[in-house]
């Protein structure tokens, strides 16, 4: 699959997840094999005023092609803010038409943008003028039940200029209750014939290919799914390639892939700010080794509490080692 120029190493990528989808993170899905990964979602503003934690989350060193997010509700903005980011080594501009959050469709911008497609396609044009570089979008499948105009979005969107469209099977006014339709998704590939991305719950190479069959996609997104498993976007991606199943990493190699995380967001944000966003990281990689290794909930319970309350670098990585060796000795029982 290509993106203008750009060429996609497989079909599966890494979904912009503000908190959680930050450069290390990135960084790591992208080495163990995701197709492509986008940025957290940066708001166009912020990075033009040069806003420090803006500018952290457009980082791209070691990501391959590189894609940064803007969200915005102003042309003059969105098109500066391309501007920065393809100078500072954006290889694609991703423009976010989908997050639901209050405090950003309360300000006209994200999803709150299908409900006025004339001014996002203002926002597109300005965008798509202001950069070489390919620009693609991510939306929903519309505001609510009642208003499902992904289609006619995606359609104005392509003819505008747009690459790629990635489409989360929920209305905003849905959140991120009920599930995600990826049949629903259908009516976006009957509209264009640029490059079409189903995201919403895929968490397995079987999602990720009923996904794609009944969306006629033709590539997922996973999100939440990644959460602790950065691994999992390339073994699916691996998979639908060669249709050879890959087992969960071992222990050993979950322990280096956790501390190697750890060890770059203390880097990236400075080990004060660092040491808080490792946290949550640290938290899901426990999760899924206890549940690797079907570790007791106690045991689980006793290292989170340990290591999420650890702020001393050395104590951490020294408790991450004792805690993948209980999970070991509960693997092996
Ligand atoms: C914590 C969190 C942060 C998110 N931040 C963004 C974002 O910055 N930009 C965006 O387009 N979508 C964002 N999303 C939505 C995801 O990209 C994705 O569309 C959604 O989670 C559904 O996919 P999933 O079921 O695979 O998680 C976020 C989702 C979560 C859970």
């Amino acid at each position: 699959m290509k993106i203008g120029d750009i060429e996609i190493a497989n079909r599966v990528l890494l979904a912009p997840m503000s908190g959680v989808t930050d450069a290390p993170f990135r960084r790591l899905a992208a080495a163990l094999g995701a197709g492509l990964v986008v940025s957290e979602m940066t708001a166009s503003d912020d990075l033009v005023k040069g806003r420090r934690m803006s500018v952290l989350r457009c980082e791209a060193t070691g990501i391959g092609p590189h894609v940064v997010q803007l969200a915005g509700c102003e042309a003059s903005w969105m098109a500066e803010g391309a501007r920065v980011a393809e100078a500072s080594g954006a290889d694609i501009i991703d423009i976010n038409m989908g997050c639901p959050a209050r405090h950003v469709t309360g300000g006209q911008s994200g999803s709150a943008l299908m409900r006025d497609l004339d001014h996002a396609l203002t926002l597109i044009e300005a965008t798509i003028s202001a950069v070489k570089v390919p620009v693609t979008l991510k939306m929903r499948l519309g505001w609510d039940d009642h208003s499902l105009n992904a289609p006619e979005l995606a359609r104005r969107a392509e003819a505008a200029g747009v690459q790629m469209i990635t489409v989360h099977g929920r209305t905003r006014c849905q959140f991120y209750k009920g599930e995600a339709d990826w049949g629903a998704v259908r009516a976006v590939r009957d509209a264009i014939g640029i490059p079409l991305v189903v995201n919403g719950d895929i968490t397995s190479f079987e999602k990720a290919v009923t996904a794609l069959e009944m969306s006629g996609a033709d590539a997922v997104m996973v999100g939440r799914g990644a959460q602790g498993q950065p691994w999992l976007p390339g073994q699916i991606g691996r998979r639908l390639e060669t249709g050879v199943a890959e087992s969960a990493p071992s222990l050993a190699d979950q322990l280096n892939y956790v501390r190697a995380l750890y060890d770059d967001v203390c880097s990236h944000y400075g080990l004060r700010i660092g040491l808080r966003h490792a946290r949550k990281h640290l938290g899901w990689a426990l999760e899924v080794a206890a549940q690797c290794s079907r570790a007791p909930a106690m045991t689980l319970k006793t290292w989170r509490q340990k290591i999420l309350t650890a702020d001393n670098p050395h104590r951490v990585h020294r408790s991450l080692g004792d805690a993948f060796d209980d999970f070991a000795w509960s693997a092996a029982a």
